[in-house]
C-alpha cells in the first residue's frame, strides 16, 4: 500500500486542471487539497495560436497563485512528447510547458477518462436519473458523451480503487434492427464499408439521421444544423426532426446498453457531452430507456442498471479535481504521459 506522498500521481499543489476540447478549453486551479476549485472563464481555443499563450494570458497572468503542476484532459490519443488535439490546431508540448511556464509536473489524460473519473464523485444535484435502476455506490460505471464525436469510457471498481478505462468505444459497429431502421439504413453513408456508432451519435450524426429519414420519406431536408433539428424536435414543430431525435434517443439507448454489458456497469451508465444536456427532455421520453433495457437475454440485468444524464457544467474538471485531491482512490495509469522537471 502506497504511503501518502509515495504515489507517482501525487502532484504538487497548486494544481491546474484543464479540459481542452475542439472548441472550448476550461480550467480551474486547486490551491491545496482542501480548497474548492477556482474556475477561470472558458477559453475559445480559436482565439489563441497555441495552448501556452492561452495558459499565460488567461491563467498565469490572472492569478496571484501560480500552479506548480497541471493535469490536462485532451480529446485524442496521448502518445509521445507532442500531442496534437483533434478538431483544433493546438499541439500540447509538456516539455515546453515545464521549460517556459514554470510547471514542475504535467500529466495528460484522455478527455473521457476525466469524464469517467467524474462519475465516481458527482453529487445528486450534478446528474439526473433517467428511468429505474438500483443505485450501487461501489460498482463499475460507463460514460458515453455525444458531442463533436462520441466519447466512451469505463470506470472499473476493483480493490477499493476506481480504474478509468479510456478507449475508442464510440467507433463500434451499429446495424439496423427495426423495420424503420431497415428503411433508413440504405440512406446512411458508410465510411470504408461500415456505419459506426459515432456516425449516428454526435452533432454530425444528428444530421446523418435527419437526412436519411428525409430521404427515406422522399421529402426535403431544409434544416441545416444539429441545433436546428433538436430545437424543432423539442418544440414538436417538424415531423422529420421529431423522428430524428426519437431515433437518436433509441440508438443512444442501444449503444449505452451495450457499454453497460461490456463493463458490467452496475454502478450506472452516464450520458455526458454537450448534446445529452441539450436534449434532456427527449431522453426523459420512453425511447432511450426502452432501447437500453431491450437486451435479451440480459433485460433483467439492464433494468436494474441506472442511467443518468450528467448535468454538471464542467464535469471533466470535477473529475480531474477529485483525482488531484485523492490520487490513491484512482488507478490512473501515468506511464508515458507524466512529465517532470
Ligand atoms: N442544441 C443542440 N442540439 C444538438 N446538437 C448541438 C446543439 N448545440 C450544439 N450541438 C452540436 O454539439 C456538438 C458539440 O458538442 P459539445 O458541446 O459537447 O462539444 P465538445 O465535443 O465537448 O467540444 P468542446 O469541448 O470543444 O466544446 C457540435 O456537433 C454541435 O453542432
Amino acid at each position: 500500500m502506497a504511503r501518502p506522498g509515495d504515489n507517482e500521481t501525487n502532484l504538487p499543489f497548486p494544481i491546474l486542471v484543464g479540459d481542452i476540447g475542439g472548441t472550448n478549453a476550461r480550467f480551474a486551479l486547486l490551491v491545496d487539497v482542501f480548497a474548492e476549485p477556482k474556475q477561470f472563464p472558458i477559453v475559445q481555443t480559436a482565439d489563441f495560436a497555441n495552448i501556452d499563450d492561452a495558459l499565460q494570458q488567461c491563467i498565469l497572468d490572472k492569478s496571484s497563485v501560480q500552479p506548480r503542476s497541471a493535469i490536462l484532459a485532451l480529446a485524442g490519443p496521448i502518445e509521445g512528447d507532442e500531442v496534437p488535439l483533434t478538431n483544433c490546431p493546438w499541439v500540447v508540448r509538456p516539455r515546453d510547458m515545464i521549460a517556459n511556464l514554470g510547471f514542475e509536473d504535467v500529466l495528460l489524460v484522455n478527455d473521457f477518462e476525466a469524464q469517467a473519473l467524474a462519475t465516481a464523485s458527482l453529487d445528486e444535484s450534478d446528474r439526473e436519473k433517467i428511468g429505474p435502476g438500483i443505485e450501487r455506490s461501489a460498482a463499475s460505471r460507463a460514460v458515453l458523451g455525444p458531442g463533436t464525436g462520441l466519447g466512451v469510457a469505463g470506470l472499473v471498481h476493483a480493490r477499493h480503487t476506481w480504474f478509468p478505462v479510456p478507449g475508442e468505444g464510440g467507433h463500434v459497429d451499429v446495424g439496423p434492427r427495426s423495420e424503420r431502421d431497415y428503411q433508413i439504413w440504405p440512406f446512411l453513408e458508410p465510411i470504408e464499408g461500415r456505419i459506426s456508432a459515432e456516425q449516428l451519435l454526435c452533432g454530425r450524426g444528428i444530421m446523418n439521421i435527419y437526412h436519411a429519414v428525409s430521404a427515406a420519406d422522399g421529402i426535403d431536408a431544409p434544416l441545416e444544423t444539429p441545433a436546428d433539428v433538436t430545437a424543432k424536435a423539442l418544440a414538436q414543430a417538424d415531423r422529420a426532426a421529431i423522428e430524428t431525435v426519437s431515433l437518436f434517443s433509441t440508438y443512444l439507448g442501444r449503444v449505452a446498453g451495450d457499454m453497460a454489458m461490456i463493463f458490467m456497469a452496475k454502478g450506472g451508465v452516464f450520458l455526458a457531452g454537450g448534446i445529452s444536456q441539450k436534449i434532456l427532455p427527449a431522453l426523459r421520453g420512453p425511447e432511450f430507456r426502452a432501447a437500453f433495457e431491450d437486451k435479451a437475454p440480459h433485460s433483467a440485468l439492464l433494468k436494474s442498471i441506472p442511467t443518468y444524464v450528467v448535468t454538471h457544467p464542467v464535469a471533466a474538471l470535477a473529475g480531474l479535481a477529485a483525482f488531484a485531491r485523492m490520487p490513491d482512490r484512482f488507478g490512473v495509469a501515468t506511464e508515458g504521459r507524466h512529465w517532470k522537471r
